[in-house]
């Protein structure tokens, strides 16, 4: 049972190397194309955490040669404002991907403001219209962090057809793309979660784990099939008993990494990874609009 620690999947790398390849397919298009991607980010009101995610995206978009818009409007707009917003993105030919900062005020229906989202300008995939595509086999733009879990997962294992797989969370985000994306490459999928009866059962049957339930260090050791490859989604800020706020997962990474064959960090493991599929899609987005084909092997 006890192995000598798991191969820990290097998120931080692989995201610098697809944003690399981002960077070159960017330049590729404004030298042959003239055309430069767009991503627009809105961000309505101040939390401080969606703020920084916010600066790095910015940042991140600009070093690969992306024009980033940014919108910040008080946490006290109407929704009216926000819908009339996004109707002019979505018509301006300058943005070719808009991301809207969830969660929202809850003053503002999220659902309303993602379906005004132009599907092809949704670089998060969280329009049904996407959802619906991802669900039935139709090219789609997939949401960005069960993007980064499929990547990393098959750099780790390579063809993933006939694997067990479990995944706990069912969020519209994460658990539930991240089940179709898993059944689409040929997995046993199964869908876990707060009211699963016998979670660490069920979590040991699994070849694949990705944990998205966003609950600091759930998932023991025990809970971990020997040999498995763990995805964390967790990114959960916790204060430590130093008295220290630090970022940790939904898995005891300590612990399972004696069980587990390989295995995400947090940080350095998914996030990075989501933020550079945001851009792979963004990039894909921008293809798409000026009717050239999607880099190969960037998105799903
Ligand atoms: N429409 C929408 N799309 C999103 O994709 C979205 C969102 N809303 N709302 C907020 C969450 C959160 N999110 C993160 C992305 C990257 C890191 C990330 O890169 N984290 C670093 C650490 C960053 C730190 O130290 O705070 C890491 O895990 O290594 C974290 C969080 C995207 N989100
Ligand atoms: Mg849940």
């Amino acid at each position: 049972m006890t192995g000598a620690g798991a191969q820990v999947i290097d998120g931080k790398a692989m995201a610098a190397d697809l944003r690399g390849q981002v960077a070159g397919h960017v330049a590729r298009l404004q030298t042959e194309h003239g055309v430069t991607p767009g991503l627009a980010v809105v961000l309505v009101g101040e939390d401080p955490a969606s703020a920084v995610y916010v600066r790095s995206k910015g940042r991140m978009t600009r070093e690969v040669g992306m024009t980033g818009f940014e919108h910040r409007l008080p946490a006290e707009t109407e929704e009216a404002t926000l819908l009339r917003l996004i109707g002019q993105l979505n018509v301006d030919p300058n943005v070719h991907g808009i991301l809207v900062q969830l969660p929202l005020p809850a003053h503002i229906d999220e659902a309303l403001v993602i379906g005004a989202i132009a599907p092809d300008k949704d670089v998060d995939g969280f329009h049904v219209t996407n959802i619906g595509r991802l669900a039935t086999g139709q090219a789609a733009m997939v949401p960005c962090t069960p993007l980064g879990c499929l990547m990393m997962l098959r750099r780790s294992l390579g063809d993933l057809s006939g694997r067990e797989a479990v995944v706990i969370g069912r969020s519209n985000i994460v658990g539930k793309p991240m089940a179709q994306l898993l059944l689409r490459e040929g997995c046993t999928v199964t869908v876990a979660h707060s009211r699963t009866r016998d979670l660490p059962q069920v979590a040991r049957r699994a070849e694949i784990l990705v944990a998205a339930a966003g609950r600091p260090g759930l998932v023991q050791a025990e809970w971990i099939r020997p040999g498995a490859t763990v995805i964390d989604v967790g990114i959960n800020r916790v204060t430590d008993a130093e008295g220290q706020q630090r970022l940790t997962g939904d898995v005891d990474f300590a612990a399972a990494s004696q069980v587990a064959a390989a295995i995400t960090p947090v940080p350095g493991g998914v996030g990075p990874m989501t933020i550079a599929c945001l851009l792979a899609n963004a990039l894909a987005a921008c293809c798409r609009a000026h009717g050239l084909p999607a880099p190969d092997g960037l998105t799903a």
